[in-house]
């Protein structure tokens, strides 16, 4: 008999073994899962290769892994495929991030519930702008998106249920449009972190000072000072 794990599947632009460079879980060896497709359109979006779904870019899952560079390449997998191929690979982390593009544009419930029953932990990096389907246990990481080019909302659904929101901050613009956020949405004890957008010097001493004026954490992209993906 077929099981929802068995049917859905999963457009993977890339799969990796790393540390994890972002909010709370910085330092957590973990395996990440990047999707493909996002149509919230941040200019300053690290990952733009992920952003289009061309059937055309459709690849065998060795292609997908075998890429040497940054592509819109995706392979399709089930769950099931994914696990087989995290435990093929020898990867040791026990924690998975789904990342992309935009993951909550898929029901993520069947591969955080597989991994979960595997002994995983499971967190998501969201942008809000999706209703955010996962399990009770699951981590999720929000990075609100305001007045993006797609002109998609932030889900009042998606704020409550973050674990951390983790705001990308260049501007004061940026800091004004989380606290509107905050009190738009009544988001009172979550964990906030702010990251400077692209390592800017501005962007960092302005995140630095706006996390100690209001007791929030700062989030500077570990991976990227290190040279690690
Ligand atoms: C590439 S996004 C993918 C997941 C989801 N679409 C989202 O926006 O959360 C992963 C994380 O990277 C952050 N990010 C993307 N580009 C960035 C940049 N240039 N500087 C700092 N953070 C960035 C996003 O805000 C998000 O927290
Ligand atoms: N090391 C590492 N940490 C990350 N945290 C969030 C990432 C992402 O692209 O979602 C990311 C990434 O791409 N690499
Ligand atoms: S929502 Fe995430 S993936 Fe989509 S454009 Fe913005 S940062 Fe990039
Ligand atoms: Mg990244």
């Amino acid at each position: 008999m077929n099981t929802t794990a068995d049917i859905v599947k999963y457009k993977i632009n890339e799969l990796f073994e790393t540390i994890q460079g972002e909010g709370s879980y910085t330092g957590q060896p973990s395996i990440f899962i990047r999707l493909q497709g996002c149509p919230v359109g941040c200019s300053w979006c690290d990952t733009k290769h992920t952003w289009d779904v061309e059937l055309s870019d459709e690849v065998s899952p060795e292609k997908m892994l075998a890429k040497t560079h940054e592509t819109p390449l995706w392979a399709s997998f089930t769950p099931q495929d994914i696990l087989t191929l995290v435990q093929h690979k020898g990867y040791q982390a026990k924690h998975i991030v789904i990342t992309g593009g935009e993951p909550c544009m898929y029901d993520l419930t069947p591969l955080c519930e597989l991994f979960e029953e595997q002994g995983y932990s499971a967190q998501i990096e969201t942008s809000g702008t999706f209703e955010v389907k996962t399990t009770a246990r699951c981590w999720v990481t929000v990075s609100p998106k305001v007045n993006m080019r797609g002109g998609y909302e932030i889900l009042t659904s998606a704020m409550s249920r973050a674990n951390e929101i983790k705001h990308p901050v260049a501007t004061e613009q940026h800091v004004d449009d989380l606290k509107a956020l905050l009190k738009a949405h009544n988001i009172v004890d979550t964990a906030i972190y702010l990251q400077p957008i692209s390592q800017k010097k501005r962007a960092t001493e302005l995140a630095i000072s706006t996390c100690i004026a209001n007791n929030w954490r700062l989030s500077i992209q570990v991976h990227k000072y290190i040279g690690i993906e």
